[in-house]
């Protein structure tokens, strides 16, 4: 089959023709950079990756050993002070003859006295540095370009050592520029194709490696690409053999969401667009050359960015026009920049003088009405710009600086027209004080600048990342309740080391208004951002940021004791929310209501993390749930499943009035909102109907016989007028107390249920060695006789109230559901 090749100008491109008639089968082009070659171990994955690679046509391009290009220019710039280093030289003909014996014993020796000879010549041409005009410009690029030859030379040795047939080939006889020119436009493109199909005739069998970053320039004189010009070269030959594919492969997982230097938890981006990436690499971030990706965009070649340490992992691919989520692609940050103002004069005459003066603005708003310019410079720049502009602006500029500047950059196509990326980057500043000095959208809106102070640049970039750059979460969370358990909660989750990756909190209710961020809540500043950025909008605008969210799984937490919210959880639960409750109600009242929740979960195939609402998160269903699944019946419960009656009366001996300890539990957090929701029993009375339902018990409100502390005449009264009587408690405690001790006994609040479905709660007196008799603080016990646990109960005892637990109770509810699901 031949395929129809089409030049990437559109012009007819005999060449490609030619390619094409090579075979059906089309190049691949790899690159491997220093960051890959940087020692034995890395030679040796790269090894490994080519033969998986083997049998497609595959064309290699490497740089020199980490270091070695680094090391050669500090040879050169010695050489050119009058210093000659020929220990450097002997250091680095010894550094790669060591890689050629471990590398490829049957080929070390011609190695090492290839290494030895081309020692000799660069020593040579060090020597020539000082005499040869302009300094010895025109020697940088041989010196410079040694290393990729080298490392191109011992990675054909090892293949061959392995077995695979590989052939080296000098990029200097394949890829002309054009001297005046730089990047991908200094690329004679088709006569370096002439040359490049040529060589790929040649070898139709063979893995071809060839050393990047150097060139021949057209009049016949050695050339180099620039600074990290490998990855340009490797774009180049993939352009020229149009190549299936080029994979550049780094030291990183891909391209990532911010430098790993900066951010320890970027992540890859999936896909970018050429422009997005390319725009990443002019914003200074360092895993590709800038000039990279215009030879193969028009060419429509795909790049994959990849790691030699782990090439499981799919890395990055940088196509036309990528799909998936709406995060940032990623954020940079270019330190020691100034600022320039410039008024009274116009842009173009600006600019002029900086290009004459050979700096780049890094970013730049031009008004023409007012005749204004602002613009960013590199802080070394400076030293350029301003005599050039000293001498070429005329009286009337008015020019003000401004140093120790940062520019903060988010990289995403149309980021500039979306108000809600925008916004969340302002708001993400906004949140740290960090004042923005300017803003700059580039020209083909694939990013948006901002300039900031730069002793904030760190924490901004990382506030701007954690914002902007998550993809799709695992786990989207709504919390409802911010009081003591939702604000513990709300703190477990911000050490939570998911939180904000995987796990993501999109919306914060509290009875009066609701805060939703599809981009993530900091839990850190949730109650804050509610108080003032929340609505009035009702717990359904949680549910609905839920159900809004692009989340696997979605769940909503409700660490509330309404009935409003507890009224909804079915509902919710049939539409593919999960829910996770510490409210008792929605299982705790009216038998109808409990199998309402259960109908929920099977119609939206979701789940009901209860465990909070027993015992503050004690294995106590969990427990149950597996003895009833194993065959197990329970024959009896038994326990104090108050944690706040606990406390109570572990600490009541008559001395202190009842009221006071109650006062203590209220602020150490065991007490419902309203305490009488503890005195009265119904407290009790609804986690004993929780586990006995769950243990299959289907007992109604109505079946459990309560008595509770407070008199009936305090019931229905307003909070304040109960508290004002609080003493009516106090004293008919003291009573029941003073009669329990009359007989040698202690007051408990105990809860008891058989399997016909007695239930009953209340204050009894028992014995001083009863074992609800022998709890302290705020102590739950839960007592379970079962036909398998019948000699001996089960016996779950352990701390039953207080957020801390409740709250953890919550979180792992939720995070056990994200993880079965
Ligand atoms: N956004 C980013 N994504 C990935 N890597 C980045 C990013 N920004 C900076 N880097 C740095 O780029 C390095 C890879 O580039 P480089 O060392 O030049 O590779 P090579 O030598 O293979 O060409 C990584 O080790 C990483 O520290
Ligand atoms: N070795 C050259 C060219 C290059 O691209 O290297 P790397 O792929 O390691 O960035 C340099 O250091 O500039």
């Amino acid at each position: 089959m031949n395929a129809v090749v089409v030049d990437a100008r559109g012009a007819a491109a005999p060449w490609l023709d030619e390619i094409a008639r090579q075979g059906e089968l089309r190049w691949r082009v790899h690159k491997f950079g220093g960051s890959c070659l940087e020692d034995l171990e890395g030679f040796r994955r790269v090894l490994d990756i080519l033969q998986s690679e083997a049998p497609v046509r595959c064309f290699v391009v490497v740089s020199a050993v980490r270091g070695v290009t680094d090391a050669l220019l500090g040879l050169f710039e010695r050489a050119r002070a009058g210093e000659p280093d020929r220990a450097g030289v002997e250091l680095l003909i010894s550094q790669h003859t060591a890689l050629a014996h471990a590398l490829a014993p049957d080929e070390a020796r011609t190695l090492a006295a290839g290494f030895q000879r081309d020692g000799e010549e660069l020593a040579w041409l060090l020597a020539q540095v000082r005499t040869a005009p302009r300094g010895g410009y025109g020697l940088v690029d041989r010196i410079a370009g040694i290393g990729e030859y080298w490392s191109s030379r011992l990675l054909v040795a090892a293949l061959r050592q392995r077995g695979v047939e590989a052939q080296d080939v000098d990029a200097r006889e394949l890829l002309l520029v054009e001297a005046t020119q730089r990047g991908a436009d200094a690329i004679a493109w088709d006569e370096s194709a002439r040359l490049v199909a040529a060589a790929s005739a040649r070898w139709p069998e063979a893995l071809i490696v060839a050393p990047g970053f150097v060139a021949r320039s057209r009049d016949g004189g050695a050339a180099t690409l620039g600074r990290n010009g490998s990855d340009l070269s490797a774009a180049a030959f993939a352009r020229l053999l149009d190549a299936e594919s080029l994979t550049v492969w780094k030291d990183v997982a891909g391209v990532l969401s911010a430098d790993p230097r900066l951010i320890r938890r970027a992540r890859t981006a999936p896909e970018l667009s050429y422009a997005e990436a390319e725009e990443l690499a002019a914003a200074g971030a360092r895993v590709l050359h800038p000039d990279t990706l215009r030879p193969l965009r028009r060419a429509n070649v795909p790049v994959l960015v990849r790691s030699s340490r782990d090439a499981r992992q799919p890395g990055s691919r940088i196509v036309g026009v990528p799909t998936g989520c709406g995060a940032a692609r990623a954020v940079t940050l270019e330190e020691d920049t100034v600022s320039v103002s410039v008024r009274g004069v116009a842009g173009s005459l600006v600019l002029s003088a900086l290009e004459r003066a050979g700096v780049q603005p890094r970013a730049l708003v031009q008004c023409n009405a007012r005749r204004s310019l602002d613009l960013v410079i590199t802080a070394a720049d400076r030293s350029r710009a301003e005599p050039a502009f000293a001498g070429s602006l005329g009286p009337f500029a008015q020019v003000e600086w401004r140093a120790g500047l940062a520019l903060l950059r988010a990289v995403r196509a149309g980021f500039g027209g979306d108000a809600r990326r925008m916004a969340a980057l302002y708001t993400a500043l906004a949140d740290l004080r960090v004042p923005i000095l300017g803003s700059f959208q580039d020209s083909h809106d694939h990013g948006l600048s901002v300039l900031i102070a730069g002793d904030h640049a760190h924490a901004a970039l990382n506030a701007v990342h954690a914002r902007l750059c998550h993809g799709t979460a695992k786990l989207a969370v709504a919390v409802v309740g911010t009081g003591l358990v939702g604000g513990a909660l709300l703190r477990q989750l911000q050490q939570h080391p998911a939180c904000g990756d995987d796990l993501r909190l999109v919306a914060v209710a509290n009875s009066r208004s609701v805060l939703i961020d599809a981009e993530g809540i900091t839990p850190d500043t949730a109650t804050a951002r509610l108080n003032w950025e929340g609505k009035p909008l009702g717990v359904e605008a949680a549910v609905a940021a839920l159900q809004d969210s692009d989340a696997h799984v979605k769940i909503l937490i409700d660490a509330t004791p309404a009935e409003s919210v507890a009224r909804r959880h079915a509902e919710w639960l049939a539409a593919g929310v999960h829910v996770v409750s510490a409210n008792k109600i929605a299982q705790g009242t009216s038998l109808a209501r409990w199998r309402e929740v259960r109908s929920g979960c099977r119609a939206g195939k979701t789940q009901y993390g209860d465990a909070a609402t027993v015992g503050a998160g004690l294995p106590v269903l969990k427990t149950l749930r597996r003895l009833q699944g194993a065959g197990d019946g329970l024959l009896a419960l038994e326990g104090v499943f108050s944690g706040s009656l606990s406390f109570l009366f572990n600490a009541y001996d008559g001395s202190r009035p009842f009221s006071e300890l109650l006062a203590e539990a209220r602020e150490r957090g065991y007490t419902e909102p309203d305490p009488r929701a503890d005195l009265s029993g119904g407290d009790v009375a609804r986690k004993l109907l929780i586990l006995a339902r769950a243990a299959g018990i289907a007992i109604e409100e109505t079946d459990v016989v309560v008595q509770g502390l407070v008199p009936a005449e305090l019931t229905a009264l307003p909070a304040e007028d109960f508290f004002a009587r609080i003493d009516e408690v106090d004293a008919q405690i003291a009573r029941q107390y003073a009669e329990a001790a009359a007989q040698g006994k202690v007051l408990r609040y105990i809860a008891t249920l058989d399997r016909t479905g007695k239930a009953q709660v209340g204050p009894q007196a028992v014995r001083r060695d009863h074992p609800c008799a022998t709890l302290s603080g705020a102590d739950n016990l839960f007592v379970l006789t079962t036909a398998r646990y019948h000699e001996r109960p089960l016996v779950i005892s352990g701390p039953g109230a207080g957020a801390e637990v409740t709250a953890q109770a919550l979180l792992a509810d939720a995070l056990e559901i994200a993880t079965t699901v």
